[in-house]
């Protein structure tokens, strides 16, 4: 049921839906969970997918790992990748496509850690089984070459210990990881997973745009109902889409990102009610002040090495996991346009125009450079990325246009704990710079520290540099963060979403995506993302056969 380019004969694009359809489940957003979650349960419901964004079969080639940076910085208006700055100054991005950010990514798979789990009060059996089955469809073992081998090496001679070899765990030491890149380069995404869906009983719409969340309007003491979804077409046409019975088993789910999932929700009249008011969001279907709160980005700082030797092109293949909270990952041979990066970062001065924040580095950067090329770095970049993070802000809207973006802020390095576990990390990619097993990849003569400065005069970031005469690294990680893009919570479980992800306080409505994560699981998210889509669609299923059993006894017992 997929064409040569690999395009589903359920996929359409949703010029073609009907004004009103019917589905047991509906899905907002194909993104990382939501394929996962709408290929599981399409195998015993009838699913509706509707995806904002286009096919990632569209344009194989923008997904290979050569052309990842170019991808990634490709903010024109439809593209896969949406620019967001927060209000921290950061530059930021959302998928936007079929597949969510697996086709945005930098491909590295890895297992939540155990905690994670515990917390989120998982059942361990089947979240192996929901990790397999991802696994089987879309994760290889990376080919571990020069570069990357020496970074490993670096890692171990830094005190990153023990070396664990080739696993998908989760454990203190330096390992090699999975990746979704397979030998070619050639990227697999959350889109594969729905080559598991049953073609007869699932839709996917691209270019469905949904805009709000319907309810039963509430009668008494009755919980607000969730009935159906509002959705636009490319061509500005609004299509409905209802739940096939309004029976306690069909449900609208939210797997709309960490971004768009509170989002939606404001908009739809579930949130702090006075926020919404203020933006003229009616009716008020539930004031529920958490629902934006909790948003947390994974602060990463960046050291760029130029190497004397060739290198490969590799992005998250080892990552050295620290005891002290800090991820060690790397990269080499990126390549990437300057007109690209030149219209991407036009895009920022944009969003950022009537802002605090100062833009003078982002055109010192162009003065010396030819915009015409094209630059494939003979270099590698190691990056280090806080854990949790504890450092958390909001989301809140900026207007009612479900297609903007609202207002973020994360507050990046504001706890304590979060700048010193950031002060150890840069200090350990120090010592993996400075150590034998690296040196091949380093020109004589370059010191680790010499390396910081480089990224100081960078436009990583809008914020300001602040040069003091004594070195301070808490002063440096804080004027370079950028954005690893694990950004998570909005709809954070306990808070939006009980322990069954269903949203708290109205009926027929879950949050399943990274939204509702309290920390950011393992050094890097879409291995649990996915996993929890494929877990919950699971679970969702068996409740739907244990009450659909129940209903036959009822109805044979009547006609007895
Ligand atoms: C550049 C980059 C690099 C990364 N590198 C890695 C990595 O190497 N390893 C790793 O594990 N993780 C990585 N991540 C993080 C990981 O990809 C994300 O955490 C994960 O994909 C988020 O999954 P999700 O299901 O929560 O949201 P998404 O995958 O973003 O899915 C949300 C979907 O909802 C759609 N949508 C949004 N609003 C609407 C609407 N109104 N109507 C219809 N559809 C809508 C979006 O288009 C999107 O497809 C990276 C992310 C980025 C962006």
């Amino acid at each position: 049921y997929c064409d040569e380019a690999g395009n589903y004969s359920f996929m359409k694009n949703a010029t073609s839906a009907p004004t009103l359809s019917h589905f047991d489940y509906i899905i907002i957003g194909g993104g990382t969970a939501g394929c996962a979650l709408a290929a599981t349960l399409s195998r015993d419901a009838t699913v509706l997918v509707l995806e904002r964004g286009g096919s990632p079969y569209d344009n194989p080639a923008a997904t290979d790992i050569g052309n990842f940076a170019n991808t990634l910085l490709d903010v024109t208006p439809n593209s896969w990748s949406q620019l967001f700055v927060s209000e921290d100054g950061v530059y930021n991005s959302r998928a936007r496509v079929l597949g969510g950010g697996t086709v945005i990514n930098a491909g590295f798979y890895s297992r939540g850690e155990e905690d994670f789990m515990k917390e989120a009060g998982w059942d361990r059996e089947e979240v192996e089984a929901a990790y397999e089955w991802v696994e089987k469809k879309m994760v290889f073992e990376p080919p571990a070459k020069g570069w990357q081998s020496a970074f490993r090496d670096g890692l171990l001679e830094a005190g990153v210990s023990p070396n664990n070899g080739f696993t998908f765990g989760h454990i203190n030491g330096t390992k090699f990881g999975g990746t979704i890149f397979d030998r070619d380069g050639h990227r697999h995404t959350a889109a594969n997973l729905l080559e598991y869906a049953n073609p007869n009983t699932i839709v996917v719409y691209l270019h469905a745009s949904v805009h709000k969340i319907l309810f039963t309007t509430t009668k008494g003491n009755q919980r607000p109902k969730a009935y159906g979804v509002i959705f636009e077409d490319a061509s500005g046409v609004v299509h409905k889409a209802e739940l096939a019975t309004q029976d306690s088993m069909n449900e609208v789910i939210l797997s709309a990102g960490a971004i768009a999932s509170p989002q939606l929700l404001m908009l739809s009249g579930v949130g702090p009610a006075a926020h919404l008011k203020a933006y003229g969001v009616n009716p008020v279907i539930l004031d529920n002040p958490m629902v934006g709160q909790g948003m947390a980005d994974n602060p990463m700082n960046p050291v760029f090495i130029p190497s004397p030797e060739p290198v490969e092109v590799s992005l998250v293949q080892a990552v050295g996991i620290t005891k002290f909270g800090s991820y060690i990952e790397g990269g080499s041979g990126l390549s990437l346009s300057i007109s690209l990066t030149r219209s991407f970062l036009d895009g920022v001065l944009k969003l950022v125009k009537k802002t605090k924040f100062p833009t003078h580095l982002i055109s010192k950067f162009f003065e010396p450079l030819d915009l015409r090329l094209n630059v494939t770095a003979k270099a590698g970049v190691i990056i280090q990325k806080t854990d949790g993070p504890f450092s958390r802000g909001h989301l809140e809207l900026r207007n009612t246009d479900p297609n903007d973006n609202p207002s973020v802020t994360f507050n990046y390095y504001q706890d304590p704990e979060d700048l010193n576990k950031c002060v150890e990390g840069i200090s350990t990619i120090m010592k993996v710079i400075e150590s034998k097993g690296y040196s091949k990849y380093k020109y004589d003569g370059v010191s680790a520290r010499g390396l910081l400065d480089i990224i100081l005069a960078l436009p990583t970031n809008l914020r300001a540099r602040h040069i003091t005469s004594a070195f301070d690294l808490k002063q440096y990680c804080k004027d370079t963060v950028m954005t690893i893009y694990h950004y998570h919570g909005g709809c954070q479980l306990g808070k939006v979403v009980d322990n069954d992800y269903k949203v708290l306080g109205v009926d027929a409505l879950r949050v399943i995506d990274g939204s509702t994560f309290l920390k950011s699981p393992g050094t890097n998210p879409q291995a649990t993302t996915m996993m929890l889509g494929r877990y919950m669609g699971q679970k969702i299923l068996q409740k739907r056969t244990i009450i659909r059993g129940k209903e036959e006894e009822e109805t044979v017992k009547t006609e007895l």
